[in-house]
């Protein structure tokens, strides 16, 4: 299976399984495609592998989850944070992860468990790990030290065809790299047209559905460039929400949306934030149902980003989790961490 440039869905992949362009078949799509991961790092066009495993679901309905997290993380001091008791709704969890870039040591001891269920943001300064948190957890990049474990079994290094499919992992990377060389149309439905046997007229359908649930109406023959960068980013978002509908039940899935929201003028953020919320479909309603969002992870700075779309934060500093709680307690919160972030202000234990 592939991923794609801004957005990625990538139910299974196996790494010995791609040709030279790429892709595991033959490619609809004779243009060159480039693509790249994102603006702070102008890579090579590459492959990137994705997929899971997991033993079948034990999974705990909405109600169980909200009440278990409005109960364990009233406490905000992480000593004093009680973890919810039973880990059969975890889809993934980061044990103690380290990465390092050379000489920078990123993530130092970064742990956490993400629910069935879960709409959990990643907050924190830049610079300091988010996205990195992302890529280990879609599986792009491996830990130093530390583990990830998808749905409790423990993944080996990066993502491999030896895994068991049981959990989709998207990611949807903060730029706005679409393949330049494609049109919306395709690729928005790029994993259809290569991986399905849908008929091509059907992926047409299924693409305008996605683009107007993200509000974009008559782009699909449009070519990236001829797109503002909001518009590039629904885009990548419409891909990231198609699936096959062909199919009768799937793996629950998990995206993870990089800086969604990010230069998007205020209302195309309250659009782009709905829709994050809208394909969240909690509790049992999720379980094996194609194209249903099990849970999501959204790295972001936007106050508005945080308030609409998610239920739970993790804030990352200097290399670890610092604080966790319930988006409502953070403004309120007593940590000065959290305080100084939270306000803006330059005194305080943070610095530039
Ligand atoms: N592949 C890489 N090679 C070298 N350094 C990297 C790589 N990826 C990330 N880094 C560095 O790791 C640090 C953390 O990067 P990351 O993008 O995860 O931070 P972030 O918290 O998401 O930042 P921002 O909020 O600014 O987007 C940065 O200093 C970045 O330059």
């Amino acid at each position: 299976m592939v991923s794609l440039s801004n957005s990625v869905l990538f139910p299974l992949a196996t790494s010995s399984g791609f040709t030279s362009n790429g892709f595991s078949r033959p490619f609809r799509f004779a243009r060159t495609i480039n693509w790249y991961s994102s603006d702070k790092q102008k890579e090579e066009p590459r492959n990137v592998l994705c997929a899971c495993m997991a033993p079948s679901p034990n999974l705990r309905s909405e109600e169980s989850f909200a009440t278990k997290f409005e109960d364990s993380f009233k406490s905000e001091d992480l000593s004093r944070v009680r973890e919810p008791e039973g880990d059969s709704d975890v889809l993934i969890e980061c044990r103690d992860v380290y990465k390092s870039f050379g000489e920078k040591h990123i993530l130092r001891g970064v742990s956490f468990k993400i629910r069935h269920g879960e709409a959990v943001g990643i907050i924190g300064p830049s610079g300091t790990g988010k996205s990195t948190v992302l890529k280990i957890m879609a599986g792009l990049l491996a830990p130093d030290k530390g583990e990830v474990y998808i749905r409790g079994r423990k993944r080996v290094g990066l993502i491999s065809d030896d895994e068991i499919s049981g959990l989709r992992i998207g990611l949807v990377f903060q730029s706005a790299a679409l393949f330049d060389s494609l049109t919306v149309r395709e690729n928005v439905g790029f994993l259809l047209y290569e991986n399905s046997s849908m008929p091509e007229d059907q992926i047409a359908k299924l693409v305008t559905e996605s683009l107007a649930a993200v509000g974009l109406k008559g782009v699909e023959d449009r070519l990236p460039s001829e797109l503002s960068g909001g518009m590039k980013k629904r885009v990548a978002l419409a891909r990231s929400i198609i699936y096959d509908t062909t199919k009768e039940a799937i793996e629950p899935e998990v995206l993870l949306y990089d800086e969604p929201t990010a230069g998007l003028d205020p209302i195309a953020s309250t659009v782009v934030e709905d829709l994050i919320r809208s394909v969240h479909t909690k509790g049992q309603d999720a379980v094996e149902k194609p194209g249903q969002i099990a849970s999501y992870v959204v790295v972001t700075h936007q106050h508005s980003t945080i308030r609409r779309a998610v239920d739970r934060l993790l804030f990352l500093y200097e290399g670890e989790i610092v604080w966790q709680g319930m988006t409502h307690e953070f403004t309120t919160s007593t940590n000065p961490i959290v305080q100084q972030f939270a306000s803006g202000n330059l005194d305080g234990p943070i610095k530039y």
